[in-house]
């Protein structure tokens, strides 16, 4: 702002704004903007203004009128921009209600507002009344065909659902800082993903082991060997008490009914279906004490959360990654709440470990401050047994080598990327998830 002569940010992203409405609209002609206090309601009336030149009728409700952005009301006014008390038969809404500024849901007037609507609407920068920094909604709220927002993707459009995110770029390369949250593309995870090269063998990939089952939950256990048999090429050993049924479904991987002959491993997934008992408990402190990476899910993150003893079967120095849902987590830290990239850095800070928090987005944060987000297209992997396979493909990246932090951001991706392809539009159950693996990875895999 200091280097740009006044307003002309403003205009660039109302520019930006006008130039997607006029896409949506393919050639309907009726647009109605609903426009707050501040300068996202600026953006409004000056995308209205750019609108109105093309000749689109472009009405506008005032929401605060003695709070209005004066020269985008003014330049919206000048060339036949209407101020109407209600928007009638528009065929696009353009929501300049609250922007960057915004704090909780939508007050109740601008609520009356958006609940009639019929048309599709763009919002710009963010759909008001959902937190731009958490992307929280405790509320009323606006549901976004389309956002268009300016310079940089701002934490609410990783975090919720904001339609299509449209980025518009403003002229601000070079006046940001480097990202808080980091989103893994699809070029980023093929890169990563380990496959064999010509000098592998099965011990060079990396072996996970799998401590996982119990006579009640045997899927689990079969569900995770399988996740880390389709994801890496290493082997794969199990050992607990679904050695039985693991082997009959999965021939290539090492059974064996204990842990304390599983043999070497270069990661641990523990924790799916394992129960929380005293048996459970020796297992968890094996892994723990083995000196290589761990991904402790489900019942051994309970466990350590009801026994702080265990944790000193860790040395702070072996790797571990946390893999909660909300009550696994408020367990081990206390409730979620509604800022969930804060809630993952405090449980990675306190556990010195990788926290993947579970979620429509799954935020992901390092120890050392990093944090990843992924945020799902559907919902298709909120099922039984989704969990157990999401730890058997990390693991394998563990085994394999990789950061903890990208191997969690790898595994959460391509999981979500498997329930999509399985599910294309109906419920699947986790083993059609498992299945997808392979697909998944193809992906995501470079050409
Ligand atoms: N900062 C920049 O460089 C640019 C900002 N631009 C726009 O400016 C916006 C930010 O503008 P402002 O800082 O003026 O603020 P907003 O337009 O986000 O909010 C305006 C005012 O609304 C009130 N408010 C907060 N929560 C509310 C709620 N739930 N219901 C009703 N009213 C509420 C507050 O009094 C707040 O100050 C951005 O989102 C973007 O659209 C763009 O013009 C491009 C350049
Ligand atoms: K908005």
């Amino acid at each position: 702002m200091a280097v740009v002569p006044a307003g002309a940010l403003m205009r660039r992203a109302a520019f930006g704004v006008a130039v997607v409405a006029a896409e949506l609209l393919a050639g309907k002609r009726r647009v109605g903007l609903l426009v707050g206090a501040g300068n996202n309601g600026g953006d409004a009336l000056w995308a209205g203004y750019y609108l109105r030149k093309r000749g689109v009728a472009v009405s506008a409700v005032l929401l605060t009128p003695d709070r209005v952005h004066a020269e985008g009301l003014a330049a919206f006014r000048r060339v036949g921009g209407r101020v109407v008390p209600r928007l009638r038969d528009v065929d696009l809404v353009i929501d300049g209600i609250v922007g960057l500024s915004a704090r909780g849901p939508l007050r109740p007037d601008a609520a009356e507002h958006v609940a009639h609507l019929e048309a599709p609407v763009l919002s710009v920068d963010l759909p008001s009344g959902v937190d731009p920094d958490t992307g929280a909604v405790s509320g009323p709220a606006v549901r976004a065909h389309t956002t268009v927002t300016f310079g940089c993707l701002k934490p609410v459009h990783a975090l919720a659902d904001c339609g299509d995110v449209r980025l518009v770029d403003i002229g601000l390369d070079g006046e940001l800082h480097g990202p808080d949250l980091v989103e893994l593309d699809i070029a980023d995870i093929g890169v990563a993903w380990p496959v064999p090269g010509p000098e592998d063998d099965k011990y060079t990939q990396g072996v996970t082991g799998i401590a996982a089952g119990s006579a009640t939950y045997p899927g689990a256990a079969v569900l995770a060997t399988g996740a880390a048999l389709l994801s890496t090429s290493g082997l794969v050993r199990y050992a607990g008490p679904a050695a039985e049924d693991v082997r009959a479904r999965w021939p290539e991987s090492i059974c064996t009914g204990s842990i304390t002959d599983a043999g070497r491993v270069q990661a641990w997934v523990v924790g799916p279906g394992l129960g929380t008992g005293l048996g459970a408990e020796a297992v968890l402190r094996t892994v723990l004490e083995a000196g290589v990476p761990v991904c402790a899910d489900a019942d051994a993150i309970t466990m350590l959360a009801n026994n702080p003893d265990l944790w000193d079967a860790r040395d702070p120095d072996t790797l571990l990654v946390l893999t909660p849902h909300d009550r696994e987590y408020e367990r081990l830290a206390g409730p979620v709440g509604t800022d969930r990239v804060t809630a993952a850095r405090k449980a990675a800070e306190r556990y010195n470990a990788v926290v993947l928090l579970k979620g429509h987005a799954t935020v992901i944060a390092g120890p050392d401050g990093r944090v990843l987000v992924n945020r799902a297209r559907s919902s298709w992997a909120a099922t039984a047994g989704s969990g157990d396979v999401l730890s058997g493909v990390l693991g394998s990246l563990l085994a394999a080598g990789l950061d903890p932090v990208l191997a969690a951001g790898c595994a959460a991706k391509v999981h979500a990327l498997a329930a999509d392809l399985a599910s294309d539009g109906a419920p699947i159950p986790a083993t059609s998830l498992l299945a997808a693996l392979p697909d998944a990875i193809r992906a995501v895999r470079p050409l």
